[in-house]
C-alpha cells in the first residue's frame, strides 16, 4: 500500500494530466477526516476529500488482479460502451420516449470474464466499466475485507448529519479512461477511491440552469444533456456562465459527495484500471424550511413540479407546449 505521501506526490502529477474543459475550476479542500472544517463542511452539505478515515483500508489491496482471485464467481453487471462514456439510464422510462436508443448495453458476467475482456481489450473495440452493488455473492476473502472497513466512523458521521439509511454500496471497476458523465443524483455519497486515480468535476446545485439535464420523465433524467467535449453554446447557451471544482482522489481518499451536486468522473486517463467503492445515504428530513430555499432544495421543487405535470397530463408530449406556454414571453 502506498504511503500517504507517494499518493500525494501521485495525485499532483495526476493534476497536471486531466484534461481542461471551456469553463474554470477551483480545487475541493482536502482535509483530515477529524479536522474541524472538514465536519463544518459536510455538515453545510458542501464537497471536501477526507484523508486519513480508514474507511476502504481493508481493500487497498483490491487490485482487479486480487478482486479477480477473490471476489468468486458469482456474475456481476457490466456495462458496454462503443466510447469512454457510460451515461447512465433509467430502464423503466423508456417507455415515456419510444424513440429513446440506449447509449450503454450490460450484461452479467463473473469477474474474471469481465477482467479477461479488459485485458485483452483492442483499440476501437467497446470500453467496459462494471458496476453492481456488493451482495453476499462475494467470496469470504472479500466478506471479510468489506466487514474490515470503517463502518464505526461512517456510520457517527450519517447520525451527525442526521442522513436516512446506507441504501447502497456500488462496486465499480473501471478501464483506464472510462468516464461518467455530469449528473446528480438525490442520495448522498462518500466516495471511496480504492485503487488507480479519478477526476471529479463537481458543480453546486445552483449551476442547473447551466447544465441543463434531461426532463424528468425522460430515460436520462437527472443527467445533463450538455457534452463538455462538445459544448453546443448556441443550445445551452448558459453553459459559458459554468464555475466548477475539481477533486482528484487516489487509493485510501474519500470524497463527501453532497445530495444534488453534479459530477463527471473520469478514471484518469494512462493510469491504469480504477476500483471505487461508493456509500450511498438516503438524505435526511428538511429540519425546517429557511428562506430564502436552497438551491437543492428549488431542484428538489422544480422535479415535482415536473413530476405533477407530466402525471395531470398524462401524455410526456403535452408537457413542453404546455411549460413553453407558461413561460415563454411572461416570464422570459
Ligand atoms: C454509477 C455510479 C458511478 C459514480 C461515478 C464513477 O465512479 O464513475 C457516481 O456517479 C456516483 O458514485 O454517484
Ligand atoms: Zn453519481
Amino acid at each position: 500500500m502506498a504511503s500517504a505521501s507517494v499518493v500525494d506526490s501521485q495525485l499532483n502529477e495526476v493534476a497536471t494530466k486531466v484534461k481542461q474543459y471551456h469553463f474554470p475550476v477551483e480545487s475541493i479542500p482536502r482535509l483530515s477526516y477529524d479536522d474541524p472544517e472538514a465536519e463544518r463542511l459536510i455538515r453545510n452539505e458542501e464537497p471536501v476529500i477526507l484523508t486519513g478515515t480508514n474507511l476502504v483500508a481493508s481493500a487497498l489491496q483490491w487490485s482487479p488482479e486480487y478482486l479477480s482471485n477473490n471476489i468468486g464467481h458469482g456474475t456481476y453487471t457490466v456495462y458496454s460502451s462503443k466510447n469512454h462514456k457510460f451515461l447512465y439510464y433509467d430502464d423503466k422510462k423508456i417507455c415515456k420516449v419510444p424513440t429513446f436508443t440506449p447509449p450503454t448495453t450490460h450484461q452479467d458476467m463473473t469477474f474474471q470474464d469481465f477482467l479477461n475482456k479488459v485485458t485483452e481489450w483492442k483499440e476501437g473495440e467497446p470500453y467496459n466499466y462494471l458496476q453492481q452493488s456488493l451482495n453476499d455473492s462475494v467470496g469470504p476473502q472479500i466478506v471479510q475485507d468489506f466487514a474490515a472497513f470503517n463502518w464505526k466512523w461512517i456510520s457517527d458521521e450519517r447520525a451527525k448529519n442526521n442522513w436516512g439509511a446506507l441504501t447502497s454500496n456500488l462496486l465499480l471497476v473501471g478501464m483506464d479512461g472510462v468516464v461518467t458523465p455530469v449528473h446528480y443524483d438525490e442520495q448522498q455519497n462518500f466516495f471511496a477511491q480504492v485503487h488507480g486515480f479519478k477526476r471529479f468535476l463537481l458543480f453546486d446545485p445552483s449551476m442547473f440552469g447551466c447544465l441543463y439535464p434531461y426532463p424528468v420523465f425522460h430515460p436520462h433524467d437527472r443527467q445533463s444533456q450538455v457534452d463538455f467535449d462538445n459544448p453546443d453554446f448556441d443550445r445551452f447557451p448558459r453553459l459559458r456562465e459554468l464555475k466548477g471544482r475539481q477533486a482528484i482522489l487516489g487509493p485510501g481518499d474519500v470524497l463527501y459527495l453532497p445530495v444534488y451536486w453534479w459530477h463527471q468522473v473520469e478514471s484518469v486517463p494512462g493510469y491504469g484500471m480504477t476500483v471505487s467503492v461508493n456509500f450511498w445515504y438516503k438524505s435526511g428530513p428538511t429540519e425546517k424550511i429557511v428562506y430564502p430555499l436552497k438551491p437543492h432544495q428549488k431542484v428538489a421543487m422544480m422535479r415535482n413540479i415536473e413530476k405533477m405535470i407530466t402525471e395531470a397530463l398524462n401524455n410526456p408530449e403535452e408537457v413542453p407546449p404546455l411549460l413553453q406556454d407558461m413561460v415563454l414571453g411572461r416570464y422570459t
